[in-house]
């Protein structure tokens, strides 16, 4: 059952003309943290690969390709998260970092802290020789006309919210049975300046505990703070629960207590792994035994080699 990666491409409504690049999105990235788990490589390189991959692809609400701001800015949250040691990295409301998830990692590997957010994120940022890129360089086409369309006065902010979800994560186990989890965003469009959301705060965002399994979730990042929901699934896999169980009850608790709709990509510590998702979609892809397993909507479940390109 081992190695073992499951990526998302964010729970939402995605618009019709954009459901395949999302698909090729995440399958790419399943492929990158695949291969990289079968050369032997650890569950956090993996993670943040296939993650930062997904950044770097304007399709997907992170890095390249973020929501904007109120001010029409992009302001990133990322969290990785090692599940031998339980250190975590993350960066909240950074700006002009190509690939906020690669921060997060050496806020784990190279501070003492947990968190570091804004300008006190870029200083650190500069500290270890990453660059700085151009604010255009992140902002799309696509980005700026929702961002326009949800500032007129008869938008309809449930429908821009749910059309450009997006936001990228992914759970890991390799060959010596670590795990962990990456989950990286803009956010929500039109957000206040200086929101943070779910993805960087651990147990919302994101958790890994080779005891248990990971989680990296997407959606309403409030509501999802406010059950926090990464560790509300592993709580349920800790009482007996298979992943999709867990993930399927947490997920209910959410919509039913706050009202809030998303999706989770689940491993346990056997290679157990699930993608569901109470919205209307969720892109994601799952690598494991030569083979690519992918979906979209509810009951997708489509298999193909890990080899084949497409
Ligand atoms: N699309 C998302 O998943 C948004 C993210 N959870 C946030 O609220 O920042």
């Amino acid at each position: 059952m081992l190695p073992v990666v499951v990526v998302h491409g964010g729970a939402g409504h995605i618009p019709k003309e954009r459901t395949e690049e999302s698909t090729i999105g995440v399958k790419e990235a399943a492929r990158t943290g695949y291969a990289i788990l079968q050369r032997g490589g650890s569950a956090v390189d993996a993670v943040v690969e296939a993650v930062a991959l997904m950044e770097t692809n304007p399709r997907f609400n992170a890095g390249r390709g973020s929501v904007l701001n109120i001010k029409g800015e992009v302001e990133m949250d990322a969290l990785v998260m090692d599940g031998r040691t339980l250190d975590s990295g993350a960066v909240s409301a950074v700006r002009r970092i190509a690939n906020p998830v690669q921060l997060a990692r050496l806020v784990m590997e190279k501070t003492k802290h947990l968190c570091l957010t804004a300008e006190g994120a870029s200083k650190f940022a500069r500290s270890m020789g990453v660059p700085e890129v151009p604010e255009e360089s992140l902002i799309t086409d696509y980005a700026k006309m929702r961002w326009k369309k949800n500032l007129e006065p008869d938008a309809n902010p449930v429908e821009c919210q749910m059309g450009k979800m997006g936001t990228v994560g992914a759970v890991a186990v390799d060959m010596d049975g670590n795990i962990a989890c990456a989950t990286s965003t803009g956010g929500m469009i039109n957000k206040m300046e200086g929101r943070v959301g779910d993805t960087p705060c651990v147990g919302c965002g994101g958790y890994a505990d080779n005891k248990i399994g990971a989680v990296s979730p997407t959606g309403h990042g409030e509501a999802i703070m406010k059950v926090t929901l990464s560790r509300l699934v592993l709580f349920h896999m800790e009482q007996g629960k298979t992943p999709e169980e867990a993930s399927d009850l947490a997920l209910a608790y959410m919509k039913e207590r706050v009202d809030g709709l998303g999706g989770v990509v689940v491993v346990d510590h056997n290679g157990t792994w699930a993608a569901r998702f109470s919205s209307l979609q969720m892109s994601w892809a799952a690598a494991q035994q030569g083979k690519l397993h992918f979906g979209l909507f509810h009951g997708d479940h489509f298999t193909e080699p890990v080899e084949e390109h497409t």
